[in-house]
Order: structure tokens, then C-alpha cells, then sequence
């Protein structure tokens, strides 16, 4: 079967590529019908990255966010039809210890190779979930970064300390937003702390027990657990803050994806005895108990529907360049990609 993949050559470039699929490989070929731009997809789309990191990764297919329907199956397992949502990080081992996301030979689509800007995509079988009929499919887009935030919350449910009175969340986009809801669910009566730059997207915290503008913070402000979900040029100042006020013990979820090395007060980390730690994309696990999340949660489903921005109609190369473009302009949320290539 001829499949047409559309790859960034260059930053803001796309290019229309041909490629076999062999359908009596063990295949699920899956036509996405949603996709959903992250900001690691602008990076790329900008050209942001180090020039020696778009030399080696690129050309490549954007977008790790989407879900889709299965239009063949080798083995017949899923129907033609179903609708599913597609996992971009790809294991190549098992280890009883390290979760599939941080296993050094996983891949991960969008970044090690083609992502979602396909007409068809040949997916592995374990890396597909069936979805239930009451997700809305342009909230499926973006179950992805959903499930990032489901994951490292469970990493830092197993990583903290028992006192979880309050938390506060650095960042006030799509990650913070998201993070914000999970820790919510799992904990109800946490007092929590969004700490941002735009009010106006502040106010859509609506569960958040106070937010402030990061440059306004009370000085005798504390909590006893953070995420950071800025990334960018504002990690630094978002984590040396942190590292100010969080009590001492206290847990610090980095999420935020920076360019360059970003210097932390350690003497700070040292003396209030922290424990800081990464968190980096999800697995089949993290997928699985976020359909079903998304799926029982009506009242968080809605409010994580707030997050949609756009749905821009995509028909052509043109349309691509239109969607990435006016997601560089919007003022937040997701832009997602109705794919009718
Ligand atoms: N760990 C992982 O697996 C994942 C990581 N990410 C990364 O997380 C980061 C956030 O993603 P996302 O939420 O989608 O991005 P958003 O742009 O939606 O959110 C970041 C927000 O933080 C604001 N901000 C900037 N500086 C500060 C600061 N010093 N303190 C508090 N807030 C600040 C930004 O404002 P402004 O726009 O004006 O700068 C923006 O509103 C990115 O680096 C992204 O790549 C995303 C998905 C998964
Ligand atoms: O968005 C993400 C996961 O959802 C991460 O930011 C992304 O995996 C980082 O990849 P890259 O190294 O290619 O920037
Ligand atoms: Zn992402």
C-alpha cells in the first residue's frame, strides 16, 4: 500500500513523501482524524532546536497528539473503523524497573522518527487504544499530553512525602492546566497554587485555591510540594523560585522542556533536603488509565475541553503552514488539526 507522509524538510517546510507499507507485516493502519500540535512540534516547525539537531532528526513527520480509526489490521484483532488513540513512544525491551518512556532504545514518534502527519499510519498493535464512544475526539487529539500529566503525577504520588496540604503549580498553559485537574482528582482537599504571567489564563483555574503573578508572590508564600510546567527561557526563574519557597523535603516535578542548562540554586536544594525530579512523556499504562480517566470524569473532561483553541480544517500542505502558523499566534490552549488530507 503507497502511504503519503508529510515531513518538515526545513524549518516551516513541509514536503510530500511516498512510502510502502507492507500489509502482511504483523500492521494496524490507522487514518488520523485529529491531530494536536505541541510545543516540541514548534520547535521543530520553528527551527528552534540546535542546527545539528535538526540535521539528524529531520526530515521527519510532526505530531506525537492524535487519535485515528483503523482502516486495515493483518490479524483482524481490531474492527475496521474503530476509533483509537495512538501512542507515540515505542519500546524495543522490557525492564522490570525503568517504565517504557525513559528506556534509552524506546523511540519516540515526532522526535526519533515520523510522527502523525500521515494519510495512513502503521502502528505496532500494543501501542493503540481503543476509545469509548463518550471521548470527544478533539479532546482525544490531545490525550498525549493528558497522560504526561497523569504520569508524572503518579511518579510523584510514589516520589513525596505523605503531608500534600498544598502544591503549587509553576506555569499557566496547557501543562499546568492539565497537571492542575489530575492532582485535583487525586487529591481533593490539596490547596492549590498556580503561579503564572497571564492573568486571564490564570482565571481559567477555576479549582486553584489562589493564583499569583510570579513577579508578586507573597514573601511569606509556601507550600509543601511543586511542578514546574513552564519550560523554555522561564525554567530558570520558575525553578529557582520554587526552590525559594517550597517547604523543606517538599517534592519538585520538573516538566518544563528547556534548550539550554538551566543553573539551580543547589545550595538551597542541599539545605532544605529536596528532592527533585524529572518527567518525561508516557506509556501504554499512563494511556490506558487516561481514556478511562476521561471516560468516567464528565466534569474534568469538560474542563479539559476548555483547552481547545482551534480546529483548523487541514486539506492541503497549505492548511499545515496555516495550522502551525496561527498556532505561534493564539493566546493558549490547543490548536488541533481536523485531518482531511
Ligand atoms: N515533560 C513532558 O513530557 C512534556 C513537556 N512539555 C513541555 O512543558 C512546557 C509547557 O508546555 P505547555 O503548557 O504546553 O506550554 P504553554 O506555552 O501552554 O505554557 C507555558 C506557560 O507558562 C508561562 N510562563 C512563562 N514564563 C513563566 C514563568 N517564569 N513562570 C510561570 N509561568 C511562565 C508562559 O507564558 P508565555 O507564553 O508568555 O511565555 C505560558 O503561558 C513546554 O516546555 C513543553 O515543551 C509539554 C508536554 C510534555
Ligand atoms: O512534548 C513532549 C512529550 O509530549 C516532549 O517535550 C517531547 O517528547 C520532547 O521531545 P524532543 O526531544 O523531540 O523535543
Ligand atoms: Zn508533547
Amino acid at each position: 500500500m503507497l502511504n503519503t507522509i508529510y515531513r518538515l524538510v526545513k524549518p516551516r517546510n513541509f514536503e510530500i513523501e511516498f512510502e510502502e507499507i507492507d500489509l502482511n507485516d504483523d500492521v494496524v493502519i490507522v487514518r488520523p482524524s485529529f491531530l494536536s500540535i505541541c510545543n516540541a512540534d514548534q520547535r521543530y516547525y520553528q527551527g528552534k532546536r540546535a542546527p545539528e539537531v535538526l540535521k539528524k532528526k529531520l526530515p521527519m513527520a510532526l505530531i506525537h497528539e492524535a487519535v485515528g480509526e483503523v482502516v486495515y489490521d493483518s490479524r483482524e484483532e481490531f474492527d475496521v473503523g474503530q476509533k483509537v488513540v495512538m501512542i507515540p513512544n515505542t519500546p524495543f525491551e522490557k525492564d522490570s524497573v525503568i517504565a517504557e518512556n525513559y528506556l534509552r532504545s524506546s523511540k519516540f514518534r515526532a522526535s526519533g522518527f515520523d510522527g502523525f502527519m500521515q494519510d495512513n499510519v502503521a502502528m505496532r498493535r500494543d501501542r493503540l487504544i481503543e476509545l469509548p464512544d463518550n471521548i470527544d475526539l478533539r479532546v482525544g487529539a490531545f490525550i498525549e499530553i493528558i497522560s504526561v500529566s497523569y504520569h508524572t503525577v503518579q511518579r510523584f504520588l510514589k516520589f513525596s512525602h505523605r503531608r500534600k496540604d498544598s502544591i503549587a503549580i509553576w506555569g499557566d498553559g496547557n501543562l499546568a492546566f492539565l497537571v492542575s485537574i489530575i492532582l485535583k482528582h487525586e487529591l481533593p482537599d490539596v490547596k492549590l497554587y498556580i503561579m503564572g504571567i497571564h492573568d486571564d489564563k490564570m482565571a481559567g483555574f477555576v479549582f486553584a485555591e489562589d493564583t499569583f503573578h510570579v513577579n508578586e508572590i507573597p514573601e511569606n508564600m509556601t507550600f509543601d510540594h511543586a511542578f514546574e510546567c513552564v519550560g523554555g527561557q522561564g525554567c530558570e526563574m520558575a525553578d529557582n523560585q520554587i526552590i525559594d519557597y517550597i517547604r523543606p523535603e517538599g517534592s519538585i516535578a520538573l516538566m518544563g522542556v528547556s534548550e539550554n542548562r538551566v543553573p539551580l540554586n543547589t545550595r538551597m536544594v542541599l539545605e532544605k533536603g529536596l528532592k527533585i525530579f524529572g518527567s518525561s512523556r508516557s506509556g501504554y499504562e499512563d494511556f490506558k488509565n487516561t481514556v478511562e480517566f476521561l471516560s468516567q470524569n464528565d466534569k474534568a473532561a469538560q474542563l479539559i475541553a476548555n483547552l481547545i483553541d482551534s480546529v483548523i480544517d487541514v486539506r492541503s500542505v497549505e492548511d499545515m503552514n496555516r495550522a502551525f502558523e496561527s498556532d505561534i499566534k493564539k493566546a493558549g490552549g490547543k490548536t488541533i488539526m481536523k485531518w482531511n488530507v
